[in-house]
């Protein structure tokens, strides 16, 4: 067996065996709770420069299949688990966790002490770290670059080039623009399967398109990196926003539209990446369990009151979860109604964007 390291900024060296791809790979290294999804987890676009550690500790069981992809290709820059399942049993599975990453040329390790990674990440705030295999070993250089890195042109890098229709799952009822700033295929199923015809469009796409293209509504993805750096993106929305078109928006989708609506976003210590964050509805009074992966947080008392009102909040921190804008049809999240890890949950969300784009079209009429 092969052995593989990983070396974080502040010189801690933990040592394992190397799974998946040989090589070296430079990130910012986070840690997530969830004890299954690590397909989702691979393939979703907001982990874009980031090594994720998985704390459940038996990772890879059920293979991945066909079906739980959440986008074109594995995004994180290495993958961190305690143990990795060689023989996996799933009657979905198609293929191991070992064969994937190797295809898609992801570095991971294995057999490292994932509890005292995730404490020094808990206590020091996640961290930037260089993950390597046996004969890779990084030279002073390689170390010095990945003290600096940051995680940057992220939406640039993971958007789609050319607009992509999905037909609408059940009868048409409206079309939605999907701005994909990194997606997860997911957003896309549930507005498909309530009626929405789908374009996915790429992140940069002039808002007067959209306004001329016939939409219903407008959904903004989540996705990776600073949202404060995507100051071209930001600009547009505030067209959009003008517009009175329905908007709801996801993770960077709602930081995105916060900072076009004039709050302010800060980088989080360690972020919120697991499916189990309990967020409250302020206006329901209710508590719902969510799955999350951000890193960065809108800052609630930014919020102009004037213009929308905090409308969830993370029961553990209090940190702001959505906002809702007080005269257009407009509101956000920060977690992932797409996501169900429980029967319940938050797909509700969803139902409520084609309500408000009922509403409008009603009005209209
Ligand atoms: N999942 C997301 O959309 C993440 C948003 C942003 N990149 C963050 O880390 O906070």
């Amino acid at each position: 067996m092969k052995k593989a390291y990983l070396l974080l900024a502040d010189g801690t060296l933990f040592e394992g065996v190397s799974v998946g791809a040989e090589g070296a790979s430079i990130a910012e290294i986070v840690f997530n709770t969830g004890m299954a999804g690590y397909q989702e987890v691979l393939t979703d676009p907001s982990y874009y420069g980031q090594s994720v550690c998985m704390t459940y500790p038996l990772i890879g069981n059920y293979g991945l299949n066909a079906d739980d992809f959440e986008s074109r290709k594995c995004w994180v820059s290495g993958f961190i688990m305690r143990e990795a399942c060689d023989y996996p049993s799933n009657w979905r599975c198609d293929r191991s966790l070992d064969a994937y990453l190797k295809k898609e040329g992801v570095v991971g390790l294995a057999g490292i002490d994932t509890r005292r990674l995730t404490r020094i990440l808990r206590n020091s705030g996640v961290m930037n770290g260089i993950l390597y295999s046996e004969s890779h070993e990084p030279d002073e250089a390689m170390i010095e670059q990945m003290k600096a890195y940051k995680v940057t042109g992220a939406v640039k890098a993971v958007t789609i080039c050319e607009p992509e229709v999905y037909p609408a799952t059940t009868e048409q009822k409206h079309r939605v623009a999907l701005l994909d700033f990194g997606v997860k295929r997911n957003i896309q199923r549930e507005l498909c399967a309530r009626g929405c015809e789908v374009t996915v469009m790429p992140a940069y796409t002039d808002p007067q398109t959209i306004l001329n293209g016939g939409y219903d509504g407008v959904m903004l993805s989540n996705g990776p990196g600073d949202p404060s750096e995507n100051t071209e993106i930001i600009e547009n929305l505030k067209v959009l926003i003008g517009s009175g078109m329905p908007i709801f928006g996801i993770c960077l989708g709602h930081q995105l539209l916060a900072l076009a609506i004039g709050a302010e976003t800060r980088k989080m210590k360690f972020g919120h990446r697991g499916v189990n964050h309990p967020v409250k509805d302020l206006a329901k009074d209710r508590t719902y369990i969510t799955s999350q992966n951000h890193g960065y947080a809108v800052v609630g008392d930014t919020v102009n009151p004037e213009i929308a009102r905090v409308s969830h909040i993370n029961i553990n921190d209090n940190s702001c979860e959505g906002i809702e804008h007080i005269n257009a049809p407009i509101f956000t999240v920060q977690y992932h109604p797409e996501v169900k890890p429980g029967p319940q949950d938050t797909a509700y969300l969803f139902d409520q964007f084609v309500s408000l784009m009922d509403e409008k079209k009603g009005g209209a009429q």
